[in-house]
């Protein structure tokens, strides 16, 4: 589990977070123990924050950048109503393939559209086809996280949201030494330089970006 804080406090919040369901429970044990780089998946206490954030912003749409094996994307679902949607893209063949056997199991799979390809593709598909997202949540690869942000705000109404994983990195923004330090650094600055959106970087998990679109 990637935390910032140390075992014994992850472990009160993760306490002191609303409880799991038996089927996230089994996704993520079933991550840890079959997929490679498990530590991936957003787990038990950002999977909550991402589910209370659809719920309060009351999005009827939303886009994931990054499926792995399901988790994120199955916590926001399950905030959605009955007839929102949730698209999520991934190239992992393998990853998703188990993400799709727990959105058939959730009772929330007639509502996500998962899609396999490079998630740029599939970015340019979505402007195509006109959509909107209340909710975006970026969370693939990194060095191109700015690009992912550069497409994905167009498609966002002012007052949406856009959550990005990882952005403390393990602490490693602070002395980036590393290309993958430095696709996260830039990111960060990147978002904090743009004017349409107001942010704030929470330490939750491996960090999280949260920006409300204020202005198109
Ligand atoms: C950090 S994991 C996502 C974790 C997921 N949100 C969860 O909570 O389980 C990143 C994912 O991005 C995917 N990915 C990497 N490059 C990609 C690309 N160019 N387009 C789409 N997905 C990509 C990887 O295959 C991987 O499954």
């Amino acid at each position: 589990m990637i935390s910032l804080i140390g075992p014994d406090l992850a472990a009160y919040v993760d306490a002191h977070t609303t409880a799991e369901s038996p089927l996230f429970a089994r996704l993520r044990a079933e991550t840890q123990t079959g997929l490679a780089m498990p530590q991936m998946q957003v787990g038990h206490v950002e999977g909550a924050l991402l589910r209370i954030l659809v719920a309060v912003s009351r999005a009827r749409d939303v886009l994931e950048i990054g499926t792995f094996s399901g988790y994120s994307a199955l916590a926001m679902a399950s905030a959605l109503p009955d007839d929102g949607k949730l698209v999520t893209c991934d190239i992992d063949p393998v990853a998703t393939a188990v993400a799709r056997r727990y959105f058939a199991e959730s009772g929330h799979g007639h509502k996500i559209d998962l899609r396999l390809a490079p998630a740029l593709d599939t970015l340019a598909e979505l402007a195509a086809e006109g959509r909107r997202f209340d909710l975006v949540f970026i969370d693939a690869d990194k060095p191109n996280y700015v690009n992912y942000w550069n497409a994905a705000l167009p498609l966002v109404p002012v007052g949406g949201l856009v959550v990005a994983d990882n952005t403390l990195w393990s602490g490693k923004v602070v002395a980036p030494k590393e290309a993958s330090d430095r696709a996260i650094v830039a990111f960060n600055t990147h978002v904090a330089a743009d004017p349409r959106v107001e942010h704030v970087l929470l330490s939750v998990r491996d960090g999280v970006m949260l920006a409300r679109k204020l202005r198109d």
